[in-house]
Protein backbone atom coordinates (compact mmCIF):
# COMPACT_ATOMS: atom_id res chain seq x y z
CA UNK A 1 0.00 0.00 0.00
CA UNK A 2 1.19 3.74 -0.77
CA UNK A 3 1.96 5.65 1.92
CA UNK A 4 1.45 9.34 2.95
CA UNK A 5 4.54 10.69 4.87
CA UNK A 6 3.26 13.78 6.43
CA UNK A 7 5.91 16.34 7.87
CA UNK A 8 4.86 18.27 10.56
CA UNK A 9 6.53 20.46 13.74
CA UNK A 10 6.64 23.71 15.45
CA UNK A 11 7.61 27.24 13.08
CA UNK A 12 10.46 27.24 12.11
CA UNK A 13 11.58 23.55 13.07
CA UNK A 14 12.46 22.93 9.76
CA UNK A 15 9.58 21.25 7.98
CA UNK A 16 9.50 23.60 4.76
CA UNK A 17 13.58 22.47 4.07
CA UNK A 18 12.94 19.26 5.24
CA UNK A 19 10.25 18.85 2.85
CA UNK A 20 12.27 20.22 -0.07
CA UNK A 21 14.81 18.79 0.46
CA UNK A 22 13.07 15.04 0.57
CA UNK A 23 11.53 15.52 -2.68
CA UNK A 24 14.76 16.36 -4.22
CA UNK A 25 16.17 13.15 -2.49
CA UNK A 26 12.85 10.78 -3.52
CA UNK A 27 11.47 12.21 -6.49
CA UNK A 28 9.25 9.17 -6.65
CA UNK A 29 7.32 11.05 -3.44
CA UNK A 30 4.48 12.64 -5.28
CA UNK A 31 3.33 16.28 -3.59
CA UNK A 32 0.31 17.20 -2.41
CA UNK A 33 -0.97 20.64 -2.31
CA UNK A 34 -3.33 22.41 0.04
CA UNK A 35 -4.95 25.58 -0.29
CA UNK A 36 -4.89 28.83 1.70
CA UNK A 37 -6.94 32.03 2.00
CA UNK A 38 -3.70 33.97 2.94
CA UNK A 39 -2.17 36.38 0.55
CA UNK A 40 0.29 35.17 -1.76
CA UNK A 41 4.02 35.57 -0.85
CA UNK A 42 7.10 37.38 -2.93
CA UNK A 43 8.70 34.52 -4.29
CA UNK A 44 6.18 32.01 -4.31
CA UNK A 45 4.23 30.30 -7.00
CA UNK A 46 -0.03 29.10 -7.81
CA UNK A 47 0.20 25.78 -7.31
CA UNK A 48 3.33 24.72 -5.84
CA UNK A 49 3.13 25.71 -2.17
CA UNK A 50 -0.31 26.08 -2.25
CA UNK A 51 -3.46 26.41 -4.09
CA UNK A 52 -4.04 30.35 -3.36
CA UNK A 53 -8.06 31.02 -3.03
CA UNK A 54 -10.56 32.67 -1.27
CA UNK A 55 -13.20 31.95 1.13
CA UNK A 56 -15.56 31.86 -1.39
CA UNK A 57 -14.22 28.51 -3.67
CA UNK A 58 -13.56 27.67 0.16
CA UNK A 59 -17.03 27.65 1.32
CA UNK A 60 -18.01 25.67 -2.14
CA UNK A 61 -15.49 23.00 -1.77
CA UNK A 62 -16.91 22.84 1.84
CA UNK A 63 -20.41 22.57 0.75
CA UNK A 64 -19.07 20.13 -2.33
CA UNK A 65 -18.42 18.21 1.33
CA UNK A 66 -14.59 17.74 -0.35
CA UNK A 67 -12.93 19.15 2.43
CA UNK A 68 -11.09 17.08 4.63
CA UNK A 69 -9.81 19.12 7.14
CA UNK A 70 -9.60 23.20 7.53
CA UNK A 71 -7.54 25.69 9.59
CA UNK A 72 -8.24 28.95 10.25
CA UNK A 73 -6.44 31.04 12.23
CA UNK A 74 -6.62 34.86 13.97
CA UNK A 75 -3.43 35.85 12.68
CA UNK A 76 -1.86 39.32 13.48
CA UNK A 77 -2.59 40.42 9.82
CA UNK A 78 -6.21 39.19 9.34
CA UNK A 79 -7.65 35.57 9.61
CA UNK A 80 -6.43 33.03 7.21
CA UNK A 81 -7.34 29.84 6.84
CA UNK A 82 -5.23 26.90 5.72
CA UNK A 83 -6.65 23.26 4.14
CA UNK A 84 -7.00 19.84 2.50
CA UNK A 85 -8.96 18.88 -0.28
CA UNK A 86 -10.27 15.97 -1.93
CA UNK A 87 -9.22 17.27 -5.28
CA UNK A 88 -8.04 13.45 -6.93
CA UNK A 89 -4.22 14.78 -5.76
CA UNK A 90 -4.33 11.03 -3.85
CA UNK A 91 -5.14 8.13 -5.71
CA UNK A 92 -6.06 5.28 -2.79
CA UNK A 93 -6.25 3.00 -5.36
CA UNK A 94 -2.46 2.93 -6.59
CA UNK A 95 0.77 2.54 -5.05
CA UNK A 96 2.19 5.65 -5.09
CA UNK A 97 3.80 7.31 -2.00
CA UNK A 98 2.88 10.98 -1.32
CA UNK A 99 4.75 14.01 0.68
CA UNK A 100 2.47 16.01 2.71
CA UNK A 101 3.19 19.20 4.93
CA UNK A 102 1.11 20.71 7.77
CA UNK A 103 0.10 21.00 11.62
CA UNK A 104 -0.23 18.55 14.04
CA UNK A 105 -4.17 18.72 13.69
CA UNK A 106 -4.20 18.29 10.17
CA UNK A 107 -2.27 15.47 10.70
CA UNK A 108 -4.78 13.95 12.45
CA UNK A 109 -7.85 14.93 10.28
CA UNK A 110 -5.75 13.44 7.33
CA UNK A 111 -5.10 9.93 9.42
CA UNK A 112 -8.70 10.06 10.36
CA UNK A 113 -9.78 10.22 6.61
CA UNK A 114 -7.31 8.07 4.89
CA UNK A 115 -6.54 5.70 7.44
CA UNK A 116 -3.69 4.90 10.16
CA UNK A 117 -2.42 2.62 8.25
CA UNK A 118 -1.57 4.84 5.41
CA UNK A 119 0.10 7.90 7.10
CA UNK A 120 3.09 7.80 8.34
CA UNK A 121 3.99 11.39 10.95
CA UNK A 122 7.71 12.68 10.36
CA UNK A 123 7.43 14.90 13.34
CA UNK A 124 10.46 17.86 13.03
CA UNK A 125 11.59 18.65 16.22
CA UNK A 126 14.25 21.99 17.50
CA UNK A 127 15.16 23.15 21.05
CA UNK A 128 12.77 26.25 21.50
CA UNK A 129 15.95 28.37 21.85
CA UNK A 130 17.34 27.29 18.48
CA UNK A 131 14.17 27.53 16.51
CA UNK A 132 13.56 30.89 18.07
CA UNK A 133 16.86 32.02 16.95
CA UNK A 134 16.26 30.50 13.47
CA UNK A 135 12.97 32.10 12.81
CA UNK A 136 13.95 35.72 13.79
CA UNK A 137 17.11 35.10 11.55
CA UNK A 138 14.68 34.09 8.29
CA UNK A 139 12.20 36.91 9.45
CA UNK A 140 15.31 39.40 9.73
CA UNK A 141 15.85 38.66 6.16
CA UNK A 142 12.32 39.94 4.83
CA UNK A 143 11.77 43.10 3.42
CA UNK A 144 9.12 43.65 5.62
CA UNK A 145 9.48 41.49 8.84
CA UNK A 146 6.67 40.33 10.73
CA UNK A 147 7.72 40.16 14.47
CA UNK A 148 4.05 40.32 15.91
CA UNK A 149 3.02 37.10 13.71
CA UNK A 150 6.75 35.29 14.43
CA UNK A 151 5.59 35.85 18.44
CA UNK A 152 1.61 35.07 17.66
CA UNK A 153 2.83 31.83 16.23
CA UNK A 154 5.78 30.79 18.59
CA UNK A 155 3.28 30.89 20.93
CA UNK A 156 -0.04 29.25 19.48
CA UNK A 157 2.62 26.74 19.04
CA UNK A 158 3.56 25.57 22.67
CA UNK A 159 -0.37 25.05 23.13
CA UNK A 160 -0.97 23.17 19.64
CA UNK A 161 2.11 20.70 20.06
CA UNK A 162 1.76 20.32 23.80
CA UNK A 163 2.82 17.03 24.74
CA UNK A 164 -0.48 15.75 25.37
CA UNK A 165 -1.92 16.61 21.96
CA UNK A 166 1.58 14.30 20.57
CA UNK A 167 0.57 11.68 22.61
CA UNK A 168 -3.03 11.22 21.26
CA UNK A 169 -1.96 11.72 17.93
CA UNK A 170 0.74 8.74 18.51
CA UNK A 171 3.64 10.80 17.73
CA UNK A 172 5.99 8.59 19.65
CA UNK A 173 9.35 9.70 17.12
CA UNK A 174 11.03 13.02 16.52
CA UNK A 175 13.10 14.03 13.73
CA UNK A 176 15.75 16.07 15.90
CA UNK A 177 16.75 18.89 13.24
CA UNK A 178 20.27 20.11 14.92
CA UNK A 179 21.99 18.92 11.44
CA UNK A 180 20.43 19.01 8.53
CA UNK A 181 22.05 15.84 6.69
CA UNK A 182 21.58 13.92 10.05
CA UNK A 183 18.28 14.72 10.22
CA UNK A 184 17.52 13.44 6.54
CA UNK A 185 19.43 10.99 6.96
CA UNK A 186 17.34 9.50 9.52
CA UNK A 187 13.94 10.63 8.10
CA UNK A 188 15.05 8.48 4.55
CA UNK A 189 15.53 5.41 7.28
CA UNK A 190 12.11 5.59 7.28
CA UNK A 191 10.96 6.64 3.66
CA UNK A 192 13.03 3.35 1.98
N1 LIG B 1 19.38 22.11 10.51
C1 LIG B 1 19.32 23.44 10.35
N2 LIG B 1 20.31 24.22 10.80
C2 LIG B 1 20.25 25.58 10.69
N3 LIG B 1 19.24 26.24 10.12
C3 LIG B 1 18.21 25.50 9.66
C4 LIG B 1 18.18 24.08 9.74
N4 LIG B 1 17.04 23.63 9.20
C5 LIG B 1 16.37 24.73 8.79
N5 LIG B 1 17.08 25.85 9.06
C6 LIG B 1 16.68 27.26 8.81
O1 LIG B 1 15.68 27.56 9.79
C7 LIG B 1 14.71 28.44 9.25
C8 LIG B 1 13.34 27.80 9.40
O2 LIG B 1 13.23 26.70 8.51
P1 LIG B 1 11.92 26.45 7.68
O3 LIG B 1 11.46 27.70 7.03
O4 LIG B 1 12.18 25.27 6.83
O5 LIG B 1 10.94 26.09 8.89
P2 LIG B 1 9.37 25.73 8.92
O6 LIG B 1 9.22 24.71 9.98
O7 LIG B 1 8.91 25.37 7.56
O8 LIG B 1 8.76 27.11 9.41
P3 LIG B 1 7.27 27.70 9.24
O9 LIG B 1 6.31 26.68 9.72
O10 LIG B 1 7.31 28.89 10.13
O11 LIG B 1 7.08 28.05 7.78
C9 LIG B 1 15.10 28.70 7.81
O12 LIG B 1 15.80 29.90 7.73
C10 LIG B 1 16.01 27.51 7.48
O13 LIG B 1 16.96 27.83 6.49
N1 LIG C 1 -0.31 24.94 14.83
C1 LIG C 1 -0.47 26.17 14.28
N2 LIG C 1 -0.18 26.26 13.00
C2 LIG C 1 -0.31 27.46 12.45
C3 LIG C 1 -0.72 28.61 13.15
N3 LIG C 1 -0.71 29.66 12.28
C4 LIG C 1 -0.32 29.16 11.10
N4 LIG C 1 -0.11 27.84 11.22
C5 LIG C 1 0.28 26.86 10.22
O1 LIG C 1 1.52 27.25 9.72
C6 LIG C 1 1.58 27.01 8.36
C7 LIG C 1 1.76 28.41 7.83
O2 LIG C 1 2.42 28.29 6.71
P1 LIG C 1 2.78 29.53 5.81
O3 LIG C 1 3.01 28.88 4.48
O4 LIG C 1 1.62 30.47 5.78
O5 LIG C 1 4.01 30.12 6.41
C8 LIG C 1 0.26 26.36 7.94
O6 LIG C 1 0.38 24.96 7.91
C9 LIG C 1 -0.66 26.76 9.07
O7 LIG C 1 -1.64 25.78 9.33
C10 LIG C 1 -1.02 28.48 14.51
O8 LIG C 1 -1.40 29.44 15.19
N5 LIG C 1 -0.88 27.22 15.05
Amino acid sequence: MGKIFYVMGKSASGKDTIYKRLLELRPQLKRVILYTTRPIREGEREGEEYYFTDGNKMRELREAGKIIEERTYQTALGPWSYFTVDDGQIDVMSENSYLMIGTLESYEKTRDYYGEERLVPIYIEVEDGTRLRRALEREFKQKEPKYAELCRRYLADEEDFKEENLKRCKIGRRFINDDLDACLNDILKVIQ
